[in-house]
């Protein structure tokens, strides 16, 4: 071979080699771009499905190793999807921080939301929110949203339990209520103010009915007050004038009595010298004439001096008998301003102990009687029979024919239970449809007899409503007082008597030992 022909032959060689290896360089980046162009299509798979389905077909084209002509129309289609995404994108950001903001506001608005999640919300809306940047930057907002979606909802399920147990405690506040209205018992005019509100106190009625109950009651009782507080304050101020008059008119009697006195001194100064002069000028005299003449002139002065002062002595008198007079009369106008006054606070106190609706002594009248039969037996042991007394199915009375109606039912049954029992006996109003009655004197195994006579009279009573006959019935439990009971667990033990009564069918007279 010639030299220059081999030259040329190590060249080409040469050449091929290098440009094999460039070759293989090349193929080398085409892998590596091709792996990572089909890794960058599956992490942005899930954006959109036609985008989605593009790639797919560009990484098995990758895969498959075709050529970058055939390539180019998928990439390019690629690239247009992409830039859809780009415009999707930035709409979906948009859209997302308003839907986050819109939620946040509207959970801002949630009552009962605990403070430290309004506040975490309040953060998130005025500054978080409006930092993000990419769609995986609201990944942390939304999580920190539920978190502060979840604390409110778990508040507001809290405050839902609270709210039923409030409900389940509305009968009772209505009981409590109805009690309250009934221990009402003032003047005349706020009667209807009082029957009012005891209508609106139904078992079922609505928390907001209960607290304009409430509020009326104390409006009553303050209107009350403020009438009492004035006419107290009337009473002390008449009081006081009364004895300012006193006052002045026994200064200015002794006033008038001091200056009499002063006009009496020097009148019976001047008659004491007048006698002292007679009595000088008769030594003197020399002739009876002039003794007589004498005696006379002086003596007429004294009777004019006498007179006068009988005059004074006269006027005194008078003016005291005229003082003494006008005290009187202001006295006895006082005694009588007092006394009514007296009457008064006994009436309020008697009315205080009243039941307005039945007049018969109320609870705190029983408690006060209770308390005091208690001491009685643990000091002479003789026999109390206590009875309680409740009403059937009064709630049912209520319902069908209205409240007005059983008021007029308890005010019916309270006569006829005050007429049935002993002069002796005692009964009061303990609340609601339910009464007592204690009974001094009586063991219970002689109570039993004039109890059922009780019951069977109410019974019979003939009560009308809305053209309907209808029955009533009672039902009691009654126990007596034992050694070493307590007030209570004597009035526990009738009133599980009455449990029982109630439980067995009602209707019936049920005793404890
Ligand atoms: N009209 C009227 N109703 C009252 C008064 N005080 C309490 N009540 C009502 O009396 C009813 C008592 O009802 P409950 O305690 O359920 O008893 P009840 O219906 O008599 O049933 P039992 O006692 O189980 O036989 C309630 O509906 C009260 O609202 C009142 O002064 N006037």
């Amino acid at each position: 071979m010639s030299e220059p022909l081999s030259q040329l032959e190590k060249k080409l060689t040469q050449a091929i080699a290098a440009r094999m290896s460039l070759e293989d360089a090349r193929k080398q980046q085409v892998d590596v771009l091709t792996q990572f162009a089909a890794r960058l299509s599956v992490g942005c798979k899930g954006l959109d499905v036609s985008l989605d389905n593009l790639l797919a077909k560009f990484r098995s084209s990758l895969a498959k190793g075709v050529d970058f002509e055939t390539l180019l129309p998928l990439i390019e289609q690629i690239t247009a999807a992409i830039k859809l995404q780009e415009v999707a994108v930035v709409n979906a950001e948009r859209e997302l921080t308003s839907n986050i903001i819109d939620a946040g506001r509207q959970l801002q608005k949630t009552r009962g939301m605990p403070d430290d999640a309004r506040r975490k919300l309040r953060f998130l809306l005025d500054s978080e929110v409006e930092s993000v940047t990419t769609i995986r930057g609201f990944i942390p907002v939304i999580n920190k949203l539920v978190e502060i979606y979840h604390q409110a909802l778990q508040a507001k399920l809290t405050l839902a339990d609270d709210l039923a147990d409030a409900k389940q405690q509305q009968p009772e506040i209505a009981k409590e209520l109805l009690a309250l209205a009934n221990e009402l018992l003032f003047d005349e005019d706020v009667a209807d103010e009082i029957k009012a509100v005891k209508h609106g106190l139904t078992e079922t009625a609505h928390t907001d009915t209960l607290l304009d109950a409430s509020v009326s009651i104390i409006r009553i009782v303050v209107k009350s007050i403020a009438r009492e507080r004035q006419t107290a304050q009337s009473f002390l101020v008449s009081l006081n004038q009364t004895l300012d008059e006193l006052n002045q008119s026994i200064v200015s009697t002794n006033a008038q009595s001091k200056n009499i006195n002063q006009a009496l001194c020097s009148l019976n100064q001047q008659i004491e010298n007048k006698i002292k002069n007679l009595n000088l000028a008769t030594q003197s005299a020399t002739s009876i004439v002039e003794l007589k003449a004498l005696v006379d002139e002086e003596l007429q002065s004294l009777s004019k001096d006498l007179v006068a002062r009988e005059r004074l002595e006269q006027e005194e008198k008078a003016a005291l008998i005229a003082s003494f007079e006008y005290i009187n009369d202001r006295v006895s106008q006082l005694e009588s301003k007092v006394n009514s006054y007296k009457k008064r606070l006994t009436e309020q106190r008697f009315r205080s102990l009243l039941d307005g609706l039945t007049k018969l002594p109320n609870r705190s009248a029983f408690d006060d009687k209770y308390n005091h039969e208690f001491q009685q037996f643990n000091l002479n042991k003789a026999a109390v029979t206590l009875v309680v007394v409740d009403v059937d199915h009064f709630k049912s009375i209520n319902d069908k024919y209205g409240h007005s109606a059983g008021d007029k039912t308890l005010q019916v049954i309270a006569r006829a239970l005050k007429k049935s029992i002993r002069k002796t006996d005692f009964i009061a109003r303990y609340g609601g449809e339910e009464f007592v009655i204690l009974m001094p004197g009586m063991p219970i195994k002689d109570a039993s007899g004039p109890l059922e006579k009780l019951r069977k009279t109410i019974k019979s009573i003939p009560f009308k409503f809305k053209d309907e006959e209808v029955v009533i019935t009672i039902s009691l439990g009654a126990t007596q007082f034992k050694e070493g009971d307590t007030p209570l667990s004597a009035f526990d033990r009738a009133d599980d008597a009455l449990y029982e009564a109630k439980n067995s069918g009602r209707d019936r007279l049920c005793l404890r030992e």
